[in-house]
């Protein structure tokens, strides 16, 4: 039988300059080629290879999981690879490790919350994996609700050491990724307490197994792995953990104390650094995920859509080809608005990006005029793109009919390593609830005259928003940006106005919150639609180089789906 490569016709009719297309995902031509040659150098490799993760058990798993990470850090040393290079190549091997939460949570937490001293002492050794950390804050009985979190810090004035303990079985820490088997350190959370008075929860330094010799654990610390989680393969490739302490004793000094610190004669004392720079941490945390969500989405959208143009079904006449299922418009009006969401979150995320370097610049400056407005934001588009991705790549799944939920086709383990994602660093609808306090805030100042900045501008002209009507004649004149644009800031506008009015009914505020907060999700949905439509839109205004690319994109715009569930924003 004759074969057609149905991929290379569908390839032919594209109306855009794909070598320049690739640079725009990329972000420059220099981010490409760096993407390029990391990915051929792990495709290239067999040590690389992971077509067989989901038949290991558990244990071989684990094993694998270690050697690649120490080969891969192996070449990154022989390669003499750059930061960038490195954090490409690890992404290429495509394997949840302990190494991301070393170095995604822990070098992060140690930066953001030591001192210098702290810093210049332990971030060298984190630097050459001499210690290898995990970020340990989650309980058994706590996760989004952090100030509930019972492990405690006891200060012992006599030994000039804290006391760490976990009192009840429900302060046993629980999920921290590389906790189980393989960290050396932790940066642990607890309840600072000081001649039986609680002073909040902080991070301390904590070293749970003995790095050097045996890496059994230190006495006092019970500690291992939770055991399986979903899926084959996926994240059971990380040692995801428990932890206990019993009245273990940590010199003073390793309290990260950049923002509070704690003086031998036992008082608690405020750094001259605000405690406002540890939201810095949090915004590159969240653009990091922000990132990663766009290329889940972008290779689960991939599959689907080389699926589609290769598999036919129906429509053959006296025993012609068949109709590729790329052709039908429900097959169309699923599969493309995921794919026009995967350009939007990944310039979103590069806007995110540029936030980052803004917020840590102004935070330098002791500006904190912003950080609301911020920290509103990341949460916001940290909820929106995980929630739309976990639940996009499952749409990809049934796009592929049966075969998309064959191991084989990639799908099933991409959903199991991302399913987490909505939940972990910050529940997607605390968050929400989050985001929506600050809009609420944002539309009772209103009246005041105090302007809304950043991605809450728009509410400055909330008198002419509620108002207006949109133009539209005629299907084509959606394809005028700026109307979209203006129709997706109406509505986020009214939705926000809307539940104020409604909130302020409530004697009591709080009340109102708990009692509107379904609708009040479904407001903070409608402001983070608008903030990923209008970036998307501003990068359309950008001269993006080579032929067709403003068209292509511009018309994703036009397919970014409007309406507000959670399932398909
Ligand atoms: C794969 C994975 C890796 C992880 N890695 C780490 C790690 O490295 N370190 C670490 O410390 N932790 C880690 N975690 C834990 C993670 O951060 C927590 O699971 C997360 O914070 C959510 O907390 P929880 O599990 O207690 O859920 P809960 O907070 O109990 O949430 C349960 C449900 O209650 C709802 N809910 C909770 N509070 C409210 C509210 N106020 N209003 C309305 N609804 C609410 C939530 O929306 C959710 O539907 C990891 C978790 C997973 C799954």
């Amino acid at each position: 039988m004759e074969a057609v490569d149905h991929l290379a016709e569908e390839r032919n009719r594209a109306e855009f300059d794909v070598e320049e297309m690739k640079i725009v995902w990329a972000g420059s031509r220099k981010e490409f080629e760096v993407s390029d040659r990391m990915a051929r150098l792990v495709a290239s490799d067999p040590v690389f290879r992971k077509d067989n993760r989901g038949i290991l058990g558990r244990k071989e798993l684990f094993k694998n999981t270690l050697r690649k990470v120490a080969y891969a850090w192996k070449r990154i040393i022989e390669l003499r690879l750059s930061e960038e290079e490195a954090s490409k190549l690890r992404f290429f091997v495509d394997e949840p490790a302990f190494t991301d939460l070393h170095w995604g949570m822990f070098v992060p937490a140690i930066k953001g919350q030591g001192t210098d001293e702290q810093q210049q002492k332990w971030l060298p050794l984190a630097y050459k994996m001499q210690i290898i950390g995990c970020y340990a804050q989650t309980e058994l009985g706590h996760g989004s609700n952090v100030q509930g979190l019972e492990t405690t810090a006891t200060f012992d004035h006599e030994t000039d050491e804290f006391v760490i303990h976990s009192p009840t079985l429900t302060s046993s820490k629980w999920w921290p990724g590389g906790l189980g088997k393989i960290s050396t350190h932790a940066v642990v959370y607890a309840r600072l307490v000081i001649d039986g008075k609680e002073h909040g929860v902080h991070g301390k330094f904590y070293r749970p197994a003995s790095e050097f010799d045996d890496h059994l654990p230190l006495p006092g610390i019970t500690v291992g792995d939770i055991g399986m989680k979903f899926g084959n393969g996926a994240n059971n490739t990380v040692d995801n953990g428990v932890l206990r302490f019993d009245h273990v004793r940590i010199p003073r000094e390793q309290m990260l104390q950049r923002v509070l610190q704690v003086t031998r004669e036992g008082k608690c004392v405020e750094s001259n650094v605000p405690r406002q720079l540890i939201y810095g941490t949090m915004v590159y945390v969240r653009q990091i995920i922000v990132a990663d969500a766009s290329r889940a989405l972008s290779r689960a959208v991939c599959i689907a859509t080389r699926y589609s143009a290769v598999r036919r079904q129906f429509g053959s006449q006296d025993g012609g080809v068949e109709t590729q299922v790329i052709d039908y418009k429900t097959q169309q009006s699923r599969l493309f608005p995921l794919l026009a969401s995967a350009y939007a979150f990944r310039f979103v995320g590069e806007w995110l990006k540029w936030l980052y370097t803004d917020v840590t610049e102004r935070l330098q400056a002791n500006d904190f005029s912003t950080l609301p407005e911020v920290h509103a934001c990341t949460a916001g588009l940290k909820s929106l793109t995980t929630s739309v991705t976990a639940d996009a790549i499952e749409e990809c799944r049934k796009l592929c009919g049966g075969h998309g939920y064959l191991f084989a086709s990639g799908l099933p383990e991409l959903f199991a390593v991302y399913a987490p994602a909505p939940t972990f660093e910050g529940d997607n609808i605390v968050l929400l609830l989050q985001v929506a306090r600050f809009l609420m805030k944002t539309v009772s100042q209103l009246p005041s005259g105090k302007k809304p900045v950043g991605t809450t501008a728009y509410m400055g002209r909330a008198e002419h928003l509620l108002q207006c009507r949109c133009n539209v004649q005629k299907a084509e004149d959606w394809l005028n940006p700026s109307v979209v644009l203006e129709v997706f800031e109406a509505r986020a506008a009214r939705m926000s106005v809307a539940r104020a009015q409604n909130l302020s009914k409530f004697a009591n505020p709080e009340e109102g919150f708990a009692e509107l907060s379904p609708v009040l999700v479904e407001a903070a949905v409608a402001h983070c639609q608008l903030i990923v439509v209008s970036k998307f839109f501003e990068k359309l205004q950008q001269d993006i180089p080579g032929r067709g690319e403003t068209t292509i994109t511009g018309s994703l715009l036009h397919i970014c789906p409007k309406h507000s569930s959670q399932a398909s924003w």
